[in-house]
């Protein structure tokens, strides 16, 4: 697959630029992509991104650009960390140039309207010698980007491509380990983040330890049910991409899903938490897609729905809770 010296990465948000940083003190050369050509002007003159991880400075291999297009024909592989609402867009503009090439994405979430996984976005829209995979586990911008001890999952049909994007990927104070369970890290990397809110608005009511790891329990109980009816494995869910990612974030208040969820549960509204906030809360959306897909298969998704309810249909999070506490009597599996 040739030797990889130069990245690109789109999205200039926390995420992509914290991978950016951390690929360029590998000492790949890096070129970070964001839309905004007035904020990269603003990154290339402070050598760093000051609005979302400004304690984290650029290392000298890595540059901010404007031209999309530009980077993407002179990279060797591209690093997508945009959110899902921008995933499909971007994913059309660079298709026409990503062959011969290598994609990644670390984007968490489903398209909306069609409640199709990324990786079908993408076996549609990319010529078939792409190589591709997804890259998901517990892993807070900030951290990675003060150069603290990350652990991801980077699963590939692939496994070929799995050893490649795991070789520039990993190194440094980041872990990367391999899997060829698509669907099953891109299912705990995207539906955690509503379980988070879940989280969140137990803990914003004032709920205690007892409720919050009863949610994270039971909401691994959902994701296990859509994982059998998807055909993602246990072990996934279970793993960096499932259990890591549902704890880190149901538990930490650097999760913008759980912020989200603690200032409902306080009373907030949603457009003020939202706005205050200020960055990407994937579970939004992905609550809109989980109630679909849990119709759709017929799977059992209780939480994920009561916090669906509480976002689009203004259901109080009190309520919400005695929705749960009061369902019919079950056996635990
Ligand atoms: N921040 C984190 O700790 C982590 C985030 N992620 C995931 O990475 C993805 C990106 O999240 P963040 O960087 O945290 O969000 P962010 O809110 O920090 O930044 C989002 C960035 O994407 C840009 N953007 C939005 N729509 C776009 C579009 N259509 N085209 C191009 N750029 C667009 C915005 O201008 C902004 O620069 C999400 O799916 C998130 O779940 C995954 C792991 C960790
Ligand atoms: O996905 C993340 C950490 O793994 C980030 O979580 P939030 O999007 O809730 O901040």
């Amino acid at each position: 697959m040739g030797d990889v010296r130069h990245v690109a990465v789109l999205g200039a948000g926390s995420w992509g630029t914290a991978l950016a940083i951390h690929l360029a003190r590998k000492g790949l050369k890096v070129g970070l992509w964001g839309r905004d050509g007035g904020r990269m002007a603003e990154m290339r003159a402070a050598g760093r991104n000051v609005r979302y991880l400004p304690d984290a400075p650029f290392p000298a291999t890595l540059t901010p650009v404007d031209d999309l297009d530009a980077l993407v024909s002179t990279a060797d592989r591209v690093l997508l960390a945009v959110p899902s609402s921008g995933f499909q867009d971007i994913l059309h503009r660079i298709a026409p140039r990503l062959s011969g090439r290598g994609l990644v994405w670390a984007t968490k979430g489903l398209d909306l309207e069609t409640t199709r996984w990324l990786h079908e976005l993408v076996l549609e829209a990319l010529p078939g010698d792409v190589h591709w995979g997804v890259a998901s586990g517990p892993s807070f911008a900030s951290e990675l980007g003060r150069g603290l001890p990350t652990a991801l999952t980077l699963a590939s049909p692939d496994p070929v491509f799995a050893e490649d994007a795991r070789a520039w990927l990993a190194g440094g104070t980041l872990r990367v380990y391999t899997s060829d369970d698509v669907v099953g890290v891109q299912l705990g990397g995207a539906f955690k983040n509503v379980l988070a809110i879940a989280a969140g608005v137990s803990d914003g009511l004032g709920f205690g330890a007892n409720a919050r790891a009863a949610l994270i329990t039971r909401g691994l109980a959902e994701l296990m049910r859509l994982g059998v009816a998807t055909g993602a494995r246990n072990e996934t869910l279970m793993g960096l991409s499932g259990l890591g990612d549902l704890v880190l974030t149901c538990t930490d208040n650097q999760s913008r899903n759980r912020r989200l969820g603690l200032a409902l549960g306080q009373g907030q509204g949603m457009d003020e938490a939202v706005t205050a906030i200020g960055q990407a809360v994937e579970g939004i959306r992905t609550a809109r897609v989980a109630v679909a897909k849990a119709a759709a298969l017929e799977v059992d998704m209780p939480i994920c729905r009561q916090v669906y309810r509480v976002l689009y249909e203004g259901l109080a999070p009190t309520a919400a809770v005695e929705a749960l506490l009061s369902r019919d009597p079950k056996p635990e599996f």
